[in-house]
């Protein structure tokens, strides 16, 4: 599924309106049936629910007749002065036509209504469907006894989010905000038009206020600000409607970026999540990981990140540790060998191993550096030896990351030629960007983009959400995961799983892409099979991939 930005939706719409003469007006109708038959379904679902738990000891009742009975519904719009509002005008007119009982409350006199949205406001006033101006603080929404407002008659049962949508500039001024705490507060179910009024559609930052919503109905196309939290977290479940606008995007328009699935890594990047094997393989046919990780502290790390690869699939794979080390974990994973790097018996690494590493790479088809690693003197030098000394895919990592800020950044060193894959979470992307960590979890979709395009590699922001941007601008979003991943080692296991797979000769964003959908996936089936999902540990994840 794509993802585009409110600019795009705008240019989307006017191409389509004026480019291919969809009417404008078209669109509005089907944007608000869109939402009152997600209405309708929203009731359906809490109806038939609380009727599958009744309460104990009731009467028995009577199996309900085939339709879905609307009659105890009363839903409030809650609409905006723009085309939002506009949608939400015709939302109220077909629950009405669905037996529920509508009202209307404005944000704005609606005489400030214009074009599209105005003609619907004609058309609810000639149904005489009831509404007020909104006045803050009378409690109009949370109805009796406290408010004498529309609900005086009979309580709401729920409410239309019609406030902003792709409109919106900033956080929600004067009535929308008072508006939208009061709803809030009303602790009403609310079906969100578009987007959750008081969310950014670009970024999914999130407004003081914002509205929760437990459905959101993106209209057209799923707008960027609904994939990445806290974004994501206040839109509940979100539902894309097609209202006629041609699902094809209009000539030389780029989606801001694809959800990750087993279709769209099929479709999009050519690769098939349950690839066969070929019957005459071998252990050369599926590649040779080498790994540059481990240290005295953390020599864990490095058996997670080498187990992972090979789960991953590759034939073989090599870990390059320090050598004092190397006795201690012989035979923790018997498939895997071991290559001990110079270390003056300290466990740690020293600029010199960088040579050894490369050494070994010449007989090796991917390198992956930094789980475990470590800090160390010469460590730049160390790091840059690697970078540009490694003729093969490389895969960048934890410590390794982290040296690599410290040393600059990337912005002085070389482009490299073969696959380049940085896998920062938030905090070592900060330090690789200058920015603060809450700036980038701010705007991870474009933070994520900006760096890829500008140093030439393929970079995984971790997090809910992950986000893997190409070298040339695609932005790929994974919703595969589990909260109970976030646990010591997760990461490094995510390393060995990318390296591996780009040792079976995946691309950068392929193995990227994949790995961190597989990650997910072998998470969530990890957490399945606890009864405490908190439990999780890093090697559930690799037993599970
Ligand atoms: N254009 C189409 O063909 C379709 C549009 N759809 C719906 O329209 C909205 C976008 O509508 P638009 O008129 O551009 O703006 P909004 O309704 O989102 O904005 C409302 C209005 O509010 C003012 N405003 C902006 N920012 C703020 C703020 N922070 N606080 C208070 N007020 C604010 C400003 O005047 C805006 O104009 C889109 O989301 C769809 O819901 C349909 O999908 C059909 C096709
Ligand atoms: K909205």
């Amino acid at each position: 599924m794509k993802f585009v930005t409110s600019e795009q939706m705008r240019e989307i719409d006017r191409y389509t309106i004026e480019e291919l003469g969809i009417p404008a007006m078209a669109l509005m109708e089907n944007a608000g049936r869109a939402i009152a038959e997600e209405v309708l379904r929203f009731c359906t679902a809490r109806s038939s629910a609380s009727a599958a738990s009744p309460q104990r000891g009731t009467a028995p009742v009577e199996d309900r007749a085939g339709g879905a009975d609307f009659a105890g519904e009363h839903w409030l719009i809650l609409v905006g002065k723009g085309n939002n509002g506009g949608d939400g005008l015709v939302c109220a007119r077909h629950l009405a036509d669905a037996g529920l009982a509508v009202s209307l409350l404005y944000a704005e006199p609606p005489e400030t209504l214009r074009g599209e949205a105005a003609a619907q406001y004609a058309i609810v006033q000639a149904l005489g469907l009831p509404g007020e101006v909104y006045a803050p603080g009378t409690g109009q929404i949370s109805g009796p006894p406290a408010g004498g407002g529309l609900g005086r008659t009979r309580p709401f049962t729920g409410l239309v989010d019609a406030l902003l949508g792709t409109g919106a500039k900033g956080a929600p001024r004067g009535a929308y905000a008072s508006l939208i705490r009061e709803a809030n507060e009303s602790g009403l179910p609310v079906v969100a038009a578009d987007i959750p009024s008081g969310l950014d559609a670009d970024s999914g930052a999130v407004h003081d206020p914002c509205i929760r919503a437990r459905v959101t109905v993106s209209l057209a196309f799923l707008k960027a600000g609904l994939t990445q939290y806290p974004g994501a977290g206040e839109a509940g479940e979100v539902t894309v409607r097609y209202i006629g606008i041609p699902r094809a995007l209009p000539p030389g328009m780029k989606a801001a970026g694809t959800m990750l699935s087993a279709e769209t890594l099929k479709a999009e990047l050519g690769v098939d999540a349950d690839r066969p094997r070929e019957p005459d393989g071998h252990k050369g046919t599926y590649g040779h990981v080498l790994l540059a990780a481990g240290s005295l502290p953390m020599s864990g790390a490095g058996l997670l990140a080498a187990k992972a690869a090979l789960r991953a699939g590759c034939g073989l794979a090599t870990w390059a540790l320090p050598a004092a080390l190397l006795p201690h974990v012989l035979g923790a994973v018997p498939e895997l060998m071991l290559a001990p790097a110079e270390d003056g018996g300290a466990g740690a690494w020293n600029e010199a191993a960088a040579g050894d590493v490369l050494r070994l790479l010449a007989a090796r088809d991917v390198l992956a550096v930094g789980p475990g690693l470590g800090r160390f003197p010469g460590e730049a030098a160390f790091l840059r030896a690697l970078w540009e000394g490694a003729a093969r895919p490389l895969v960048v990592d934890a410590d390794a990351l982290n040296i690599l800020a410290a040393a600059g950044g990337l912005a002085a060193w070389p482009g490299r030629e073969a696959a380049t894959v940085l896998t920062p979470h938030p905090g070592e992307m900060a330090r690789l960007t200058g920015l603060s960590t809450a700036e980038v979890q701010r705007d991870r979709l474009g933070v994520a983009r900006r760096f890829a395009e500008a140093h030439g590699v393929t970079l995984v922001l971790k997090g809910a959400r992950t986000v893997v941007a190409a070298p040339d601008g695609r932005v790929y979003v994974n919703v595969t995961g589990h909260p109970g991943m976030a646990t010591g080692g997760s990461g490094d296991v995510l390393t060995g799983l990318i390296a591996g797979l780009l040792a079976q000769g995946l691309d950068g964003v392929q193995a990227a892409a994949l790995g961190v959908y597989l990650h997910g996936l072998a998470g969530e089936r990890a957490a399945a099979g606890r009864a405490n999902p908190a439990s999780l540990l890093a090697g559930d994840i690799i037993e599970a991939l």
